[in-house]
C-alpha cells in the first residue's frame, strides 16, 4: 500500500510557488494578492481561512482577511463581494463556505467576478471545466488530481466511484475523472443519499473518491483488494482525551481499509492541505490571467 501523502506534495507545490513569486519579484511584479471573506465564527472555517492566509505568507502572497458577523445580510455580503470586483489590488478571492442560513450561497457565488474566482465555484467557471476548457477548477478536486498525478495512479479505463454529489467536491470530481486526459478517461459512478445498495457499487470500483462527511463510512467489507482510495471526509469527532477535544475523522475506515489498497490517502494529511496548496495555485494563475 502506498500512502498519497497531501502533506508533503502540498510542500512541494507551495516551494515551486515560492520560487515562482521569486522570479515574480525580481522583475519587479506586484506578486499575487488573496482575499478570503469569512461571514460567522465557525471554528472550523475560521482555522481553514487562517490556514489559507498563512499559507499565502508562506509562499510571498500577498493576503487580505475580511471578517464579517453571523447576522450579516445578503445585501451587506454582495456589497463587499462588488467591492472585492472592482478593487484592482486583489487577484482572487474566495467567500468561505458555509454561510449562515439566511444568505443564499448560489445567489453569493455567482456575484463574484469569474476572472477573479479562484475557488472556482462561478457557474461560468464550473461549466467551462465541464467543457474541458481552460479554467480556475475548484481546490479540492484540483487538488485530488494532482496527488493523483504525482503518485502516477492509472485511472485511464478504470471504474471510478464517487460517493457524494457536492458541489464543490463530488460533482466537479465526477466530470473531471471522465473527461479525457490524465488523470481522466475513468467510467465514473457518482452515489449519494438515495442510491441503493452501495456495497454492491463500491465493490465494483477501482477507485473510490468518498466526500460524504460520515466518519468511517467506508468499510473493508466494502471494496476490492488493490482499491485507490481517496478519502474527503474531514470530521471533527469530540474525543475528550485529544488535547482540542475532538480528533478529525474520514470517510474510510482506514485501519482496515488500508489493508487492502494499492494506494490511500491518510486523513489529516492527505487531500485537506492539497485543497489549500491548489487555492494559491489558482491565485497564481488568475494574477497571471490579469496581467498577461
Ligand atoms: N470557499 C471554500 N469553502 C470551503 C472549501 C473550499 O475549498 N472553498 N473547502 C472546505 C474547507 N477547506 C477549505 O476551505 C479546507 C478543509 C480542510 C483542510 C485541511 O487542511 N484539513 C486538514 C485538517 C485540518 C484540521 O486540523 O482541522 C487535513 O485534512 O489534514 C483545508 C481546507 C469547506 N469550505
Amino acid at each position: 500500500m502506498i500512502l498519497l501523502d497531501g502533506k508533503k506534495v502540498s510542500n512541494d507545490i507551495k516551494n515551486e510557488i515560492t520560487e515562482e513569486v521569486k522570479k515574480m519579484k525580481a522583475k519587479g511584479e506586484k506578486v499575487p494578492h488573496l482575499a478570503a471573506i469569512i461571514v460567522g465564527n465557525d471554528g472550523a472555517s475560521l482555522t481553514y481561512v487562517a490556514s489559507k492566509v498563512k499559507a499565502c505568507e508562506r509562499v510571498g502572497f500577498e493576503s487580505t482577511m475580511i471578517r464579517m458577523s453571523n447576522t450579516t445580510s445578503e445585501i451587506e455580503l454582495l456589497d463587499k463581494i462588488e467591492e472585492l470586483n472592482l478593487n484592482d489590488e486583489i487577484d482572487g478571492f474566495i467567500i468561505q463556505l458555509p454561510l449562515p442560513k439566511q444568505i443564499d450561497t448560489q445567489k453569493v457565488l455567482m456575484a463574484v467576478d469569474p476572472d477573479k474566482d479562484v475557488d472556482g465555484f462561478h457557474p461560468m467557471n464550473f461549466g467551462k471545466m465541464a467543457l474541458d476548457m481552460s479554467t480556475f477548477i475548484p481546490a479540492t478536486p484540483f487538488g485530488i488530481l494532482e496527488l493523483l498525478d504525482r503518485y502516477n495512479v492509472e485511472t485511464k479505463g478504470k471504474h471510478t466511484v464517487v460517493i457524494g454529489r457536492s458541489h464543490i467536491v463530488g460533482r466537479p470530481m465526477s466530470i473531471l475523472m471522465g473527461r479525457k486526459g490524465f488523470p481522466g478517461n475513468s467510467t465514473v459512478t457518482i452515489t449519494h443519499s438515495h442510491t441503493k445498495n452501495i456495497t454492491q457499487i463500491t465493490s465494483q470500483a477501482d477507485i473510490i473518491i468518498s466526500a460524504l462527511g460520515v466518519p468511517n463510512f467506508l468499510k473493508a467489507e466494502m471494496v476490492k483488494d488493490d482499491v485507490v482510495i481517496i478519502d474527503v471526509g474531514i470530521t471533527r469527532v469530540a474525543d475528550e482525551s485529544s488535547p482540542k477535544g475532538y480528533v478529525i475523522t474520514g470517510d474510510v475506515d482506514f485501519e482496515n481499509v488500508s489493508k487492502k489498497a494499492s494506494f490511500i490517502t491518510p486523513v489529516p494529511g492527505g487531500v485537506g492541505p492539497m485543497t489549500i496548496a491548489m487555492l494559491l495555485k489558482n491565485t497564481l494563475l488568475a494574477r497571471e490571467l490579469r496581467h498577461k
